[in-house]
C-alpha cells in the first residue's frame, strides 16, 4: 500500500464503483448490466490545495463526489477523507454503533455543494436556513456569527437573508448554497458544478470567492466543472477523468503537451509565396500573403521565428497560444474514438508521458 502524508486530506487507492442497471428490452424482458462508473482511481489531495476534477459527461466526476462524501459506497478500493473512512457499508468501514458518530465526524469536515440541487430548504428564508445548519452542525455560537458575516458580506447575501430559497435565482441560490456549505468551517470543500448556469458576473463573484477562502483559511477544495475558465483562474492542478479512469493529474498548462497540442505561427511576408517549407512547422493555411503554420506546442517558436526571418521576406508576424479546450476536446475524444473538428489538421508532439 502506498505511503500517505500526513498532509493528505483526501485520499484514494484504486477506488472503483459499479452500478447494476437493468433495463427493460421488451414487454417483459429485462436485461441487467454493469457500468463501471470509476474503474481503479488513485489520487491524493494535500491540505490547502484547489484541485480541479475534469471529464465528459457520465466520466465518473459525481460518482467520485458521492463516495467522498459517504453518499455512495465504493464497490472496491480504500478511501479517507481527513483520515476517516466515508463509505457506511464498505469492509473496513463504519461497524456497527461507530457508523453515526464517524458520519457526524466526517461531516465536521467536509462541506459539498452540488451546483445542480440546492441542499437548503425550499421554503424557508435563507436566514433560517443557516439557523438550522448552525444547530445541526452545532456549530459555537461566535464561530458561526463571524462565518456568517464573512458569506453574507463577500458573498453579497446581505438583502437575500430573507427571501424564500425557491424565489432565488439561480446566482443567487447558488451563492446562497456556498455559505451554507461553509458555516460550520470545513477542512474540505467538495464543489460540483459550482458555476453552471451562472451569468459572467455572478460567475466572477463565486471564483473570487473560493480564491479568497482557499489563500486565507487553506480550505482544501476539490471542484468539478465543465467551464474551463473555473479551473484556469482557480486550480493549479487539474485531473481528468473519463470512463471512471484518471487520464491525467497535473497543471493545466501540462495538459498542451499531453493533449499534443499546437501553437499557430501567423506569418505575413512581402507578397504572396508558395507555402513556406520549414522542419518542424507545417502551413495550415494561406491567405494572399499571409500563412499560417502550426507547431508543437512545446518547442520555442525562437528558432522557428529566426529560421523564416533568413529565408523569406518578413513583414510582421505572431504567435498564437493553444486553445485549452480545444486541447481537452481532442483528449476527450481521443478516448472515445471520437474524431475533432481539428483532427485533419494535425498534431506532432509526443506525449510527455503525464498521462496517467
Ligand atoms: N445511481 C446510478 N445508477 C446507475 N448508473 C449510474 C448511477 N449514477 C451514475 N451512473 C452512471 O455512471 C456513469 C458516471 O456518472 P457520473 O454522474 O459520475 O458522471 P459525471 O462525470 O458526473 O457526468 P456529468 O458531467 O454528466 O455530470 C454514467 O454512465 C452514469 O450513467
Amino acid at each position: 500500500m502506498a505511503v500517505v502524508a500526513s498532509d493528505d486530506v483526501i485520499v484514494l487507492d484504486e477506488v472503483s464503483k459499479v452500478f447494476d442497471v437493468r433495463r427493460k428490452t421488451g414487454l417483459l424482458r429485462r436485461e441487467r448490466r454493469q457500468v463501471r462508473a470509476v474503474d481503479g482511481i488513485s489520487f491524493r489531495v494535500a491540505r490547502g490545495e484547489m484541485v480541479g476534477y475534469i471529464g465528459p459527461n457520465g466520466a465518473g466526476k459525481s460518482t467520485t463526489i458521492k463516495m467522498l462524501t459517504g453518499i455512495l459506497t465504493p464497490s472496491g478500493g480504500r478511501l479517507r477523507v481527513a483520515g476517516i473512512d466515508p463509505s457506511p457499508g464498505s469492509r473496513g468501514g463504519w461497524g456497527a454503533g461507530a457508523g453515526s458518530r464517524e458520519r457526524t465526524r466526517l461531516a465536521r469536515r467536509i462541506g459539498v455543494v452540488f451546483g445542480q440541487r440546492t441542499t437548503l430548504w425550499w421554503d424557508l428564508p435563507l436566514r433560517d436556513s443557516y439557523r438550522l445548519v448552525h444547530r445541526m452542525y452545532r456549530v459555537p455560537d461566535d464561530r458561526y456569527r463571524a462565518n456568517l458575516e464573512r458569506c453574507v458580506e463577500q458573498l453579497d447575501l446581505g438583502e437575500l437573508m430573507d427571501v424564500p430559497v425557491r424565489q432565488l435565482s439561480l446566482g443567487q441560490r447558488m451563492r446562497g448554497d456556498i455559505a451554507a456549505a461553509l458555516l460550520h468551517d470545513p477542512d474540505v470543500l467538495y464543489l460540483d458544478e459550482p458555476t453552471i448556469g451562472l451569468d459572467v458576473v455572478s460567475k466572477a463573484k463565486v471564483r473570487a470567492f473560493l480564491r479568497d477562502l482557499n489563500a486565507e483559511r487553506g480550505t482544501t477544495v476539490l471542484l468539478t466543472t465543465h467551464d474551463l475558465t473555473d479551473i484556469e483562474q482557480l486550480c493549479s492542478r487539474v485531473m481528468v477523468i473519463d470512463h471512471g479512469r484518471l487520464m491525467y493529474d497535473g497543471a493545466l498548462a501540462g495538459l498542451h503537451e499531453v493533449g499534443e497540442s499546437e501553437r499557430t505561427l501567423v506569418v505575413d511576408l512581402e507578397r504572396e509565396l508558395p507555402p513556406i517549407e520549414e522542419e518542424g512547422a507545417r502551413v495550415v493555411r494561406v491567405e494572399g500573403p499571409r500563412q499560417w503554420l502550426a507547431f508543437p506546442a512545446a518547442r520555442s517558436a525562437a528558432p522557428l521565428v529566426a529560421r523564416i526571418a533568413d529565408r523569406y521576406p518578413l513583414v510582421d508576424l505572431s504567435v498564437r497560444e493553444p486553445d485549452i479546450e480545444a486541447v481537452i476536446a481532442k483528449m476527450y475524444a481521443e478516448r472515445s474514438g471520437r474524431p475533432t473538428e481539428e483532427e485533419g489538421e494535425g498534431a506532432g508532439v509526443e506525449p510527455d508521458g503525464q498521462r496517467v
